[in-house]
C-alpha cells in the first residue's frame, strides 16, 4: 500500500455483470486512474477457483498502483492472495472471528444500515464501516434505503472511517456529500459507465470540492462539514448566467459558450470565475470553486479564464458545526 489507507476517498467495488464486454481489470484499472483509492473484489456466486483467479489478478494491479484491495465476504481468498482486508456484511463472519483469523494488521470493513451497528462495530474494532444503502440500488435490490438521514448521524457520531454506498451516481453524489460523507464508494455508477476513469474523476472533483469547503469553512477540524452544500445553481438558467454581459464584453469579444457547473450544463457570456459568481448572484458568499479540476483561490478569480468547454464545481459553505 502507498499513502495511509485511512485517507481514500473514492471506493470502488467490481461488478462484471455492468460491464460484459469488458475485462474486469482493464476496468478496474481505469477506475484507479481516474482516481478510485481503494478496490474490492465483489463477486456474488462466483465458484472459488473464479474468485482465487480474479483475486490475484487485481492483487497484482492494486499492488502496482499501491491502493489497498479488500475482499468481498471470502476470508480464505483474502488470506490466499495477501489482501489488504476483507469485508463482512451483518449476516457474514462475525468481526471477531474475522479479527482472529486476519489479524490486527488486516482492514476489516463492516455494512452497516443503522448507526446502531456503525457504533456496535466501531466497538467490535472495525477499522471501517459502509453507510448504506443511501438509496435503493439494482445492484442489491430489494434493501431499503437508509437515506441521507443516517449519512448525517454517521457523520455526526462515527469516530472510524466510513463510507456511504448504494445508489450513489454523479447525479446524487452532492447530496451525500452535503449530507457530511468525506468518503463514498459507487459500484454501477463507476464500472457500469463507459468511461470509469472520467467518472472516477469526476467523482474526485466534487469529493475534493466538498472537502475544501469544508476546511476553509471550519479549518483543519473539518468540524460543521454536514452544513456543506453546493451553490444554489440548479435553477438558474442562460438568461441569468449572461446578466450583465450582453453584447460585446470588455475585450471585444461577444456572445455565450458552454460551461458544466456543478455537472449542469450551461450557456454563459461570464469570461472569468468572478464574472460569473456575479452572474450567479453569489457574491460575498463562502464558496470554494474549482476550475477544470483546480481550485482557484479566491484572489484569482477576477484573473481565472473561463473558455467553452469549462468544468466549474461550486461549493456553497454554510454553517459552521
Ligand atoms: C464498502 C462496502 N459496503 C457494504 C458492502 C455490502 O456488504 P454485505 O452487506 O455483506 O453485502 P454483499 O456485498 O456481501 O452482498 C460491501 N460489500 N462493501
Ligand atoms: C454492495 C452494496 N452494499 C450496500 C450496503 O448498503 O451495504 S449497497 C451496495 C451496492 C452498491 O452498488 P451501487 O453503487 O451500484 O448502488
Ligand atoms: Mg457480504
Amino acid at each position: 500500500m502507498g499513502k495511509n489507507w485511512r485517507d481514500f476517498k473514492l471506493y470502488a467495488i467490481t461488478a462484471a455483470n455492468y460491464h460484459p464486454e469488458r475485462d474486469m481489470l482493464e476496468v478496474m484499472e481505469q477506475a484507479i486512474l481516474g482516481g478510485a483509492d481503494i478496490v474490492q473484489l465483489r463477486k456474488k456466486d462466483a465458484s472459488k477457483e473464479e474468485l482465487l483467479a480474479d483475486a490475484r489478478a487485481l492483487r497484482a494491479l492494486t499492488a502496482r498502483y499501491g491502493v489497498p484491495l479488500i475482499i468481498n465476504d471470502h476470508i480464505d481468498i483474502a488470506l490466499a492472495v495477501g489482501a489488504d482486508g476483507a469485508h463482512f456484511g451483518q449476516d457474514d463472519l462475525p468481526l471477531a472471528e474475522a479479527r482472529r483469523i486476519l489479524g490486527p494488521d488486516a482492514i476489516i470493513g463492516i455494512s452497516t444500515h443503522s448507526l446502531e451497528q456503525a457504533l456496535a462495530a466501531e466497538r467490535g474494532g472495525a477499522d471501517y464501516i459502509g453507510v448504506g444503502p443511501v438509496y435503493p440500488t439494482g445492484t442489491k435490490p430489494g434493501r431499503t434505503a437508509v437515506t441521507t438521514s443516517y449519512v448525517r448521524e454517521a457523520a455526526a457520531q462515527v469516530s472510524i472511517p466510513w463510507v456511504a454506498i448504494g445508489g450513489i451516481t454523479l447525479g446524487n453524489v452532492d447530496e451525500v456529500l452535503a449530507a457530511g460523507a468525506t468518503r463514498i464508494c459507487a459500484v454501477s455508477a463507476i464500472v457500469g459507465s463507459e468511461d470509469p476513469a472520467k467518472t472516477c474523476r469526476a467523482f474526485r472533483v466534487r469529493l475534493d470540492a466538498f472537502a475544501a469547503a469544508a476546511k476553509g469553512a471550519d479549518g483543519e477540524s473539518g468540524r460543521g462539514r454536514a452544513q456543506a452544500e453546493t451553490a444554489v445553481v440548479g435553477g438558474l438558467g442562460s438568461e441569468d448566467l449572461s446578466a450583465g454581459h450582453e453584447g460585446d464584453s470588455a475585450d471585444g469579444r461577444s456572445g455565450t459558450f458552454a460551461v458544466t457547473v456543478n455537472g449542469r450544463r450551461e450557456e454563459t457570456s461570464a469570461r472569468t470565475v468572478s464574472e460569473l459568481i456575479e452572474a450567479l448572484g453569489l457574491v460575498g458568499k463562502s464558496l470554494v470553486v474549482e476550475l477544470n479540476g483546480e481550485i482557484i483561490a479566491r484572489e484569482s478569480w477576477a484573473a481565472a479564464g473561463l473558455a467553452d468547454g469549462a468544468v466549474l464545481e461550486l461549493v456553497h459553505f454554510v454553517g459552521g458545526g
